[in-house]
C-alpha cells in the first residue's frame, strides 16, 4: 500500500508545528510542571493541537496517541489563552475551546492503525535552547509505516538551521531543510567509515546510564567522545551517517522506567529505512502497536546495523 497522502499530511503538520515551536523558542519559553514533575510548555500544547487538528481532518477514522492532554490547560485560562494565541498564527480563527479539543484528540488508543506523536520531544533541550524534535508516526499492524521528524534547531551541512527527516516503510529515508530545497536520501555509516564510528547519547544524564554507555562504546572500539544531544534528533544523526550508534540504557536511578512509543517511533523508521537497526538492549524489536509504553522492553540500541550484534554482545558482558 502507498502512504503518499499520509506522508504529505504528516510533513505539513510537522512543519506547521515546528514554526509554532520556533516562535515560542525565540521568546524564551517557560516550563509548567506535569503531575510526573516533567516539564511542558505552551509550545508542546500548541504543537500537539496543530498536529491533531491536521491528522484528524485528513484521517478522521484514525486514532491519535499523543504525549500531552488538555486536562491541566482547561483549568488554567491564562495558559490556554497563550497556547491559543500561538496556534492562531497558523489557524487565525482558532478558539481556546477548539484548541483544548484538538489537544485531546491525542487521547486515542493504540490499535490496528493509529498515529503517535510527540509534539516536542526533548522539552528539556527546548527549554535550554538546544535540540528538540516534533515527531509523528503512523503505526499499522505493530509496525511503523511512516515517520516524520522535524528538528528545527538542527544544523544542515549548508549551515542552515532546521532539518526534516521523512521515512516510509520500504521506500527509504530522506532529509531536507524544513524551509524546502533539495531532498537527500539517507544512508547510515558504512562498515569501513572509521571517522564516523562515533556514538550519540542524551544530554540528560538521568535519561540513561552514561557510564555504562561509555564503557560499552569503549568495548566495541570507539575511541571518540560521545556526542550528547537531546531528543530523537539522535536518530537523525545515525540515519544521516554522522554517528554509528545511539545507546539509551536504563538509568540506575529509574530502573522501572519504560519507554513511550512516541519517543522512538518516528526516529526508528528513519534509521531503519536508512539501512540501520533498532532494538531494545536485549536485541528484541520494539513493539510499537502493543501499548503507549513498551512495558516488556528496556534500553534502546540504534546502530548502522553492521556493529549491532557486537554492541549487544558487549552490553551483555558489561
Ligand atoms: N528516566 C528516564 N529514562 C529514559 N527516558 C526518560 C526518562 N525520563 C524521561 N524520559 C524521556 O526522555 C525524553 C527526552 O529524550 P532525550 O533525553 O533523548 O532528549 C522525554 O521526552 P519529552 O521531552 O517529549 O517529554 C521523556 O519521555
Ligand atoms: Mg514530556
Ligand atoms: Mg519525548
Ligand atoms: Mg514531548
Amino acid at each position: 500500500m502507498s502512504y503518499e497522502r499520509e506522508k504529505q499530511v504528516a510533513i505539513d503538520a510537522a512543519i506547521a508545528a515546528a514554526k509554532l515551536c520556533q516562535e515560542v523558542r525565540r521568546e524564551i519559553p517557560v516550563a509548567m510542571e506535569k503531575i510526573d514533575k516533567s516539564p511542558v510548555t505552551v509550545a508542546d500544547y500548541g504543537s500537539q493541537a496543530l498536529i491533531c487538528k491536521a491528522l484528524n481532518a485528513a484521517f478522521p477514522e484514525d486514532a491519535i496517541v499523543g504525549e500531552e492532554d488538555a486536562t491541566d490547560l482547561r483549568s488554567n485560562a491564562e495558559q490556554l489563552q497563550k497556547v491559543t494565541h500561538h496556534v492562531q498564527s497558523l489557524v487565525p480563527d482558532a478558539t481556546p475551546e477548539q484548541v483544548a479539543d484538538w489537544i485531546d484528540c491525542g487521547n486515542g488508543d493504540v490499535g490496528g492503525r493509529f498515529w503517535t506523536l510527540d509534539p516536542i520531544d526533548g522539552t528539556k533541550g527546548f527549554l535550554r535552547q538546544d535540540q528538540y524534535a516534533v515527531a509523528i508516526a503512523l503505526i499499522e499492524d505493530n509496525e511503523v509505516k511512516v515517520g516524520v521528524m522535524a528538528c528545527p534547531a538542527l544544523k544542515l551541512e549548508s549551515g542552515e538551521e532546521g532539518a526534516l527527516f521523512v521515512a516510509v516503510r520500504g521506500e527509504g529515508a530522506t532529509m531536507q531543510a524544513i524551509s524546502g530545497g533539495t531532498v537527500r536520501s539517507l544512508q547510515v555509516v558504512a562498515a569501513d567509515d572509521v571517522e564516523n564510528m562515533r556514538f550519540v547519547e542524551s544530554v540528560e544524564a538521568s535519561h540513561g546510564d552514561q557510564s555504562r554507555q561509555n564503557a560499552v562504546a569503549k568495548a566495541v572500539g570507539f575511541t571518540a567522545e560521545s556526542r550528547r544531544m537531546d531528543s530523537q534528533a539522535k536518530y537523525g544523526i545515525v540515519a544521516s551517517g554522522q554517528a554509528a550508534l545511539y545507546m539509551r540504557l536504563p538509568s540506575p536511578k529509574t530502573p522501572d522506567y519504560r519507554e513511550n512509543i512516541w519517543d522512538h517511533a518516528a526516529g526508528a523508521i528513519v534509521v531503519e529505512e536508512a539501512g540501520g537497526r533498532v532494538t531494545d538492549m536485549h536485541g528484541n524489536s520494539l513493539p510499537f502497536g502493543m501499548g503507549k509504553k513498551m512495558v516488556n522492553n528496556q534500553g534502546i540500541v540504534v546502530s548502522n546495523g553492521t556493529i549491532h550484534d557486537t554492541v549487544l554482545k558487549a552490553l551483555q558482558d558489561s
